[in-house]
């Protein structure tokens, strides 16, 4: 039976500790993909398609497969929407102080797609996770020390659910999600292609608590 390698493309450090969690052997391909080409559609559809492209640009640019290797290419997207308007990641720390305030002490949603391809058979599974998450009222030093911390620049929306300046009052929906890879979906598209885990449920626990455990990434890059 041909031996399972995963690709993962993408750049995320989260998003590498939790493919790490699956008990694979993998390699970390970042995609040049454009997020912005979708931008006007509504949030699920957004990033179903940025998800996609990403995937798609990833596995256009392999090199063939080595002999009795089975890959299954593995890509994702989240983006914040509030009241429907796209939040994508600050590019600024003005930008992201704008986003905290926008976001303090109201309900807005996550959407994270996963996108899984099977490479040398072509099939393709998809899964929009869609969380409702409500901020606490933070106060002005806490953005700014927040900020200062320099964590918002890469995360959608400006906030980390996983940091400690722990900016999220109540979570409906998948926490890993919120994170940028909902195991829950993930696993039943794995599984939807013959491809199983082997996660070990501690780990599973401590990335539920927003510790990643990994030896691709260090905490400090979270
Ligand atoms: C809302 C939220 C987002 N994020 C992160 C997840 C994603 O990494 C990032 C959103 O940007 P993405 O474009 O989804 O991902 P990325 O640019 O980090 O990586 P790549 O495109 O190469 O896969 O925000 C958190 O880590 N915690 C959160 O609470």
């Amino acid at each position: 039976m041909a031996a399972i390698h995963l690709i993962l493309a993408s750049a995320s450090p989260r998003r590498r500790a939790l493919v790490a969690l699956l008990g694979y052997p993998f390699t970390v391909v970042v995609s040049g993909a454009d997020e912005d080409e979708h931008l006007s559609a509504p949030p699920a559809d957004y990033v179903r398609h940025t998800a996609r492209a990403k995937a798609e640009a990833v596995a256009a640019a392999l090199p063939p497969a080595p002999p009795a290797t089975r890959r299954i290419l593995i890509a994702a997207d989240t983006t914040v929407a509030l009241e429907g308007a796209i939040l994508g990641k600050p590019a600024t720390p003005d930008e992201a102080r704008a986003m905290l305030l926008a976001l303090r002490g109201r309900d807005h949603d996550v959407f994270t797609a996963a996108c899984v391809l099977s490479l040398d058979d072509g099939r393709r599974q998809e899964a929009v996770h869609h969380a409702v998450v409500t901020m606490r009222d933070y106060t002005p030093a806490e953005i700014d020390a927040y900020i200062a911390t320099g964590d918002p620049l890469d995360k959608a929306g400006a906030y980390g659910i996983q940091h400690p300046f722990n900016p999220v009052a109540r979570l409906s929906g998948c926490y890993l999600g919120v994170m940028g890879l909902s195991l829950c979906d993930l696993l039943p598209l794995l599984r939807a292609l013959d491809v199983g885990d082997r996660i070990d449920p501690a780990a599973l626990v401590d990335a539920h608590r927003g510790v990643l455990h990994t030896n691709v990434a260090s905490a400090g890059e979270l």
